[in-house]
């Protein structure tokens, strides 16, 4: 874990270093904002990634692009009002990674897309699935590709659960949770996860990872929400419609039960001392149950814990694909998805892919429990798409 942890940390860079040729022609990105999850989603990944040049970032205030920059290793800068746009008109930038609050998701995932660039695109995809699927007609006319960043799919950890359970060594699946639980704090007041406008909510954030996780692993949409509740966070107006947790429990065909929980403010013991995030999935089948415990940062640590009825609980980990020459024990998920996308991109096959249908049945399906439980769908955008 160590080892693993220190190569995240200080990952070594072969083919940059030793100046050999990349596999395909290196792709510039620009990234929209000087986001919190840029330096972990795309600056740290690209290091290893021979062809993903840093080449861009634009932010709404100059001095912080610039200064986001020079941390990074961006190589240019843009800010001010214009700053997004004029980051997607620059003909050099080929690829655009999406960092901005859900809300504006949409918007510029649009604008960057008429601008004739591919898109790595934030979780959860957009405001709605009517949004979502605007996207991906329009990529599609433009031949362009748009990923939405479930990282956690790429992971071979991720992939391996799957893999046991399409086996049918455990039999049919009869009952899936999923739970993310994040500590009181790291979302503070003021955080685009708290905003209805820009879609904030807990099912929105942690959330759309249990639902993805229950769909990749049903191999199925939920057919309806039986059940659905979810807290305000706070009592203020603003809150109304803002979850800070929710649970909801959904059927999907053939016979298997969704049971989703997610906090995004989980608080404190004793009011001080903060709860370890949970964050996992358990599958319960005819002949025994899997659990994958961690599924957001696996490569640090993970567990596939297997229990056949009547024989042995057996504990399993996948750092790397079996018998694949691409990745490292101590790839993140982020970098892993990055391999993925640019194997998309330079029109090679991923390992692993998600399709545009996917990312709209999980946006309907966050949108199913949001009418459920009673908070309504987060608000489309105002943005309207014009060809000229
Ligand atoms: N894949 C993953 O593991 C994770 C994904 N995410 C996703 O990434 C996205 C960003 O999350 P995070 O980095 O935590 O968010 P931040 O608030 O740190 O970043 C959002 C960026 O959006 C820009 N922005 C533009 N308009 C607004 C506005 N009206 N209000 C606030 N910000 C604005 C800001 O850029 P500027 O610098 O120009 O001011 C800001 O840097 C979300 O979609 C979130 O769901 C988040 C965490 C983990
Ligand atoms: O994608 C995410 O993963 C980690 C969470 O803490 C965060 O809120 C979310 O946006």
């Amino acid at each position: 874990m160590l080892r693993r942890l220190y190569y995240t940390l200080n990952p070594p860079i072969p083919t940059k270093a030793a100046g050999a040729d990349p596999p395909g022609k290196p792709l510039n990105f620009g990234s929209l904002g000087a986001a919190t999850i840029t330096p972990w989603a795309l600056v740290h990944a690209a290091k290893t990634h021979p062809e993903v040049v840093l080449y861009a970032v634009a932010a709404r205030d100059t001095k912080r692009a610039e200064e986001f920059a020079k941390k990074h290793g961006f190589q240019r800068s843009f800010g001010g009002s214009t700053g997004y746009q004029d980051l997607l008109d620059d003909p050099k930038v080929d690829v655009v990674y999406n960092p901005l609050p859900n809300g504006l998701h949409f918007e510029w995932t649009m604008k960057a897309l008429k601008a004739g660039k591919h898109v790595l695109l934030e979780k959860p995809a957009t405001n709605t699935s009517a949004e979502a699927a605007q996207i991906f007609a329009l990529a599609e006319s433009k031949n362009l590709i748009v990923l939405e960043a479930f990282h956690y799919r790429f992971h071979p950890s991720m992939q391996r659960v799957k893999e046991i359970l399409d086996s049918k060594e455990l039999g049919a699946i009869q009952r899936i949770s999923a739970t993310f639980t994040v500590p009181s704090g790291t979302a503070a007041e003021g955080d685009i996860r708290w905003d209805y406008e820009l879609g904030g909510g807990s099912v929105m954030d942690p959330g759309c990872y249990t639902v993805s996780i229950l769909r990749y692993l049903a191999s199925s949409n939920p057919t309806e929400v039986l059940t659905a509740k979810a807290v305000p966070y706070s009592t203020r107006p603003e809150h109304k419609q803002v979850d800070k947790m929710f649970w909801a429990t959904l059927s999907l065909q053939p016979e298997i039960i969704g049971e989703l929980h997610a906090n995004l403010d989980e608080s404190k013991i004793f009011g001080f001392i903060p709860r370890f995030p949970t964050i996992s999935a358990k599958v319960q089948c005819e002949k025994g149950t899997v659990e994958m415990f961690n599924f957001l940062a696996p490569s640090i640590y993970h567990s596939i814990a297997v229990s056949p009825k009547g024989k042995r609980r057996r504990v399993e980990k996948a750092y790397t694909f079996k018998g694949v020459a691409k990745g490292e024990a101590w790839w993140t998920t982020y970098r892993y998805q990055l391999e993925a996308f640019v194997d998309k991109v330079q029109g090679r096959t991923p390992q692993h892919w998600l399709d545009p249908q996917d990312t709209i049945d999980n946006m309907k399906c966050v949108e199913a429990i949001y009418e459920k439980d009673g908070f309504g769908p987060r608000p489309p955008s105002k943005y309207i798409y014009t060809e000229d």
